[in-house]
């Protein structure tokens, strides 16, 4: 349409199922039949191996899949360091871990012609990329589509829109994300971010531990929560161009660069599970109680990264989706508490039922291992005296990024303008009501 500005990524279409063995061609006759490997491979394209999980992990959670391109990824000169930008990565030690309640606003304006890698501004994290344990909370805010392309070998990459919408043209193929969607991107794939809008804002949890798995389900039964049929994967599509093209891998916390004489976004052909998805979190199966008492948010868990204690996630990615709340002689909303785990919390759109005002779009709040919060005065005032009919929360979508370790920021966001001063006042004049 003449006028708008919005660019279309129309026609895409997807494969479905998380962890499923896809198998897509950008042209036909390109994967080979019965074999991984044939002496030759269909149509003069080279058969290689992307490895997410060590040859020998369990079957269950082993992960690698076969791409033939045009030209094999080992055809490209040296990288050398480039510039890390507002980038890190744990360990974490320029600061010291804060047990302060913390919540920013949203990130400011980027300069103009800042692409998403450019964008990415580091909040802080945990663990140690170099030993595939812990994660990373980033934020980015971009205003021009990338012409490098990036891989990430120190971990997955979950991709939480804010505001404008992200084609993703991946190894793959391509993947359109929605405010509202998240994309994830598993370690080592390489893409390239183009922007649908004018500008883009969001969030990005980087998992340097086990990949993201749906949650297992327990007494819930055999469907719920985020269905596996609604992740979607991209479909093959290759590109031809011809380089200059810069290739940027994020290695061990440092950007390194490399520029090819073709894209490496040439894959006429794949197969396997390691593969990069899509996920409207609107399609999510919210669970909750139709009885009494507020449950934890642990049935809201759409992705889970286990680590080696069972139950006690690397991180969880959760959503807080439209639900009813009906809960009789309940406090509703979100309950005063201090978790073992490590909450960073961001908001999508609209608002979140603990908190009145502050907490906004764009914006992110981080309560540290153990430090006391929950729903803010003016909250737990209408909570307390509301009248307790059927009530359906769809003002807001918020997620959480929970992590068994505390999370240390970066010295950039714990100096940040962007830092509210004040966050303490929001839990000030909780009076005492008590009556002996
Ligand atoms: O702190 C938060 O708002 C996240 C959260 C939500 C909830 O419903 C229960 C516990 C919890 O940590
Ligand atoms: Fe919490």
């Amino acid at each position: 349409m003449s006028g708008d500005p919005r660019k279309t990524a129309a026609g895409l279409s997807y494969l479905t199922g998380f962890g499923n063995e896809h198998a897509s061609e950008a042209v036909p006759g390109a994967l080979p039949e019965g074999r991984n490997s044939p002496q030759r491979a269909p149509l003069g394209l080279y058969a290689e191996q992307l490895s997410g999980s060590a040859f020998t992990e369990p079957r269950a959670h082993n992960r690698r899949s076969w791409l033939y391109r045009i030209r094999p990824s080992a055809a490209h000169p040296a990288f050398t360091r480039t510039d890390n930008g507002a980038l890190r990565t744990a360990p974490f030690t320029e600061s010291v871990p804060d047990p302060n309640r913390l919540r920013w606003n949203p990130l400011p304006e980027p300069p103009v012609g800042t692409d998403f890698l450019a964008g990415l501004w580091t909040l802080g994290g945990n663990g140690d990329a170099a030993q595939r344990t812990g994660m990373a909370v980033h934020l980015y805010h971009a205003n021009s589509s990338m012409e490098r392309v990036f891989s990430d070998a120190d971990g997955e990459l979950l991709i939480v829109p804010e505001r404008g919408g992200l084609l993703l043209h991946t190894e793959f193929g391509r993947l359109q994300v929605e405010p509202a969607h998240v994309a994830l991107v598993p370690r080592g794939v390489r893409f390239r971010v183009e922007l649908l809008d004018e500008s883009a804002r969001g969030y990005v949890c980087e998992n340097y531990g086990a990949p993201f798995r749906l949650p297992d389900l327990g007494p819930i039964g055999a469907n719920g929560l985020a269905n596996a049929r609604d992740f979607r994967a991209p479909v093959a599509a290759y590109e031809e161009a011809a380089g200059p093209v810069e290739v940027v891998n994020k290695f061990c916390g440092n950007l390194w660069a490399a520029t090819y004489d073709h894209s490496p976004l040439d894959v006429v052909a794949w197969h396997g599970n390691h593969v990069p998805y899509v996920y409207d979190l609107r399609r999510f199966n919210v669970i909750g109680s139709i009885s009494y008492d507020h449950p934890d948010p642990s049935v809201f868990t759409v992705l889970t990264s286990p680590s080696d204690t069972p139950g006690l996630a690397g991180v969880d990615f959760v959503v807080f989706a439209p639900r009813w709340l009906v809960g009789e002689d309940t406090f509703r909303p979100p309950y005063f508490h201090r978790n073992v785990m490590s909450e960073y919390m961001g908001l999508i759109e609209g608002a979140y039922d603990a908190k009145a005002e502050g907490f906004v779009p764009g914006g992110g709040s981080l309560h540290n291992m153990m430090s006391a919060h929950g729903p803010d005065r003016e909250t737990f005032d209408r909570a307390s005296t509301a009248e307790l009919t059927p009530q359906k929360i769809d003002d807001g979508l918020a997620f959480m990024f929970e992590t068994r370790w505390p999370v240390t920021l970066t010295p950039h966001a714990a100096g940040a303008d962007h830092l509210q001063p004040c966050y303490d006042d929001v839990w000030r004049g909780l009076e005492p009501h008590f009556r002996a």
